[in-house]
């Protein structure tokens, strides 16, 4: 046999087997899922906006449902009642990470978001009591000092007749709350965050977040994820970038540490963890970068959908409004204790969550064992995916889900298909953080300005497939001082 046709052969009992992979039944009660191909599995069936190609399936193949990404069987589910029997019931088969080259990339698995097991616990013990710890006063009086950083910039772009960049801002202001949770650093009001500190920062991590969201063949193919490991850990500057500014910072504050003060998030972590080794030294460094990766864009997502819904229904905004307002009855600022007076306001806030979810699947979960759910066979290491869209607009929990309408948070106490967050013992960590920092900054932006859009028209709500999901063009908006 020559050379060709060895390596032919080769590839032709490798397609084989790999067919046979993915065509064989696994068990009487497997998940339905549309039908696989060798090699790619089902990706050649999805399009720009996979979570949408998704969503239709469930009309077909129901609110759980098998799809193989590449190799990767995965579980894809929108049934609320289906994920909490998973996250809540089964929390000892479902917490822990999926494992893939991207994943295990630059950190290894240390850190919050991406490790599994005993390590994960030991850290989600440590942030959720950091988070805790501070949440009450700290983290307040951060949000409302980045808030009059904003309004203050808001009014200066008012009075110039220019319109307002919501990307910009939007992100800038989660920035720099970041910034100062973390790492205790004010960021200047005049700082441009395409130039200055932020920048050094968020270039390599915006490049980390295409390429993430980009997804790659290789990190699903299981005999090209070694090679694909060694070719990230090589090649991918951006990650060491992020890990080398971190450092500056645990450098940094290391020659300022007090262990009886805690300025931020890193004194913390330096505190419960020490300083003995390389390994907890990464594990501080991955935490940090988790905080900025998990909690940065997703708010500014939020947000960002907030003011588009707002613009783009101004009914609504002016409901929102007209409670603030009266709620204030002459006070000149929102503040958190005001939350309870603001039902709608909240509901905006909860029916954006719905409606524009921030990010398509959430971050992947694991099986760590073969186990049925809801009558339906889940073999051990499926990746397990949150579908967002197909969630909220499930029609067993929401009366016309396709309908923009906050006042459906109000009908109900609670809806159990509300899930933004996620659900159990790995939900997000950030959330009452990122809930506040919602509020108080929608809330005094409405408060201080009428929100136009540029030309008279609606603005385009189309998402862009990424880690999160954000309109596909950038839009600006027209403010308009209320009187306050
Ligand atoms: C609108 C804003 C946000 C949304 C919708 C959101 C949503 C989520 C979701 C769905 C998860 C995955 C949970 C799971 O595996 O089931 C998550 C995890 C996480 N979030 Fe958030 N998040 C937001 C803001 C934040 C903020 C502001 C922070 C930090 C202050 C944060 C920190 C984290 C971290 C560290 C994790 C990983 C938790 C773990 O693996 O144990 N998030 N978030």
């Amino acid at each position: 046999m020559s050379m060709v046709e060895i390596i032919i052969s080769i590839i032709i009992v490798y397609i084989l087997h790999n067919a046979i992979s993915k065509y064989k039944k696994i068990h009487f009660n497997e998940l339905c899922g549309p039908t696989p191909i060798p090699i790619l599995g089902n990706l050649h069936q999805f399009g720009d906006l996979p979570h949408r190609d998704l969503t239709k399936m469930t009309k077909k193949y129901g609110h759980i449902m098998r799809i193989y990404m590449a190799d990767m069987y995965t579980v894809v589910v929108s049934d609320p009642l289906l994920i909490r029997e998973m996250y809540v019931d089964n929390s000892d088969i479902f917490t822990d990470r999926i494992k893939k080259p991207s994943v295990e990339h630059g950190t290894f698995y240390h850190g919050t978001v991406t490790s599994s097991g005993e390590h994960w616990k030991n850290n989600r013990e440590i942030v959720g009591k950091a988070m805790r710890k501070t949440n009450l006063k700290h983290i307040y009086e951060l949000l409302d000092k980045q808030v009059d950083v904003l309004i203050s910039s808001m009014k200066q772009i008012e009075s110039s007749g220019k319109t307002f960049d919501t990307r910009y801002y939007i992100t800038k202001f989660t920035m720099a709350a970041m910034f100062k949770f973390l790492f205790n650093h004010d960021i200047p009001q005049d700082e441009d965050i395409n130039t200055g500190e932020i920048q050094r920062l968020m270039g390599p991590m915006s490049e980390v977040f295409q390429n993430a969201g980009r997804g790659s063949l290789f990190d699903v193919i299981n005999v090209t994820q070694p090679l694909y490991l060694l070719w990230l850990e090589l090649f991918d500057k951006s990650f060491k970038d992020i890990m080398k500014y971190h450092r500056e910072k645990y450098n940094e504050h290391l020659k300022t540490f007090d262990p009886d003060v805690e300025r931020d998030l890193l004194d913390i972590l330096i505190k419960e963890y020490g300083t003995d080794n390389d390994d907890t030294i990464l594990t501080i460094l991955a935490t940090i970068n988790d905080f900025f990766l998990a909690g940065v864009d997703t708010s500014s997502t939020a947000l960002e959908s907030m003011i588009l819904m707002l613009t783009n229904y101004p009914e609504i905004q002016e409901k929102a409004y007209d409670e603030i307002k009266t709620t204030l009855n002459g006070r000149t600022k929102v503040c958190l204790s005001d939350r309870q007076s603001t039902p709608y306001l909240v509901a905006v806030i909860k029916e954006t969550l719905r409606y524009k979810p921030m990010s398509p699947f959430g971050l992947p979960r694991s099986s760590s064992r073969d186990c049925m759910i809801g009558g339906h066979f889940i073999p051990k290491n499926s990746q397990i995916l949150i579908n967002f869209q197909a969630l909220g607009m499930n029609e067993e929990y929401y009366e016309n889900p396709e309908q923009f309408d906050p006042s459906r948070f109000l009908k109900v106490e609670s809806n159990v298909a509300f899930l933004p967050f996620s659900i159990g013992i790995r939900s997000c960590v950030g959330q009452s953080f990122a809930q506040d920092e919602l509020y108080i900054c929608i809330s005094n932006i409405l408060l201080n300005f009428k929100l136009n859009s540029i030309d008279g028209k609606k603005i385009d709500e189309t998402e862009s497939y990424g880690l999160t999901l954000k309109t596909k063009t950038r839009f600006n908006v027209s403010l308009e001082k209320r009187n306050i």
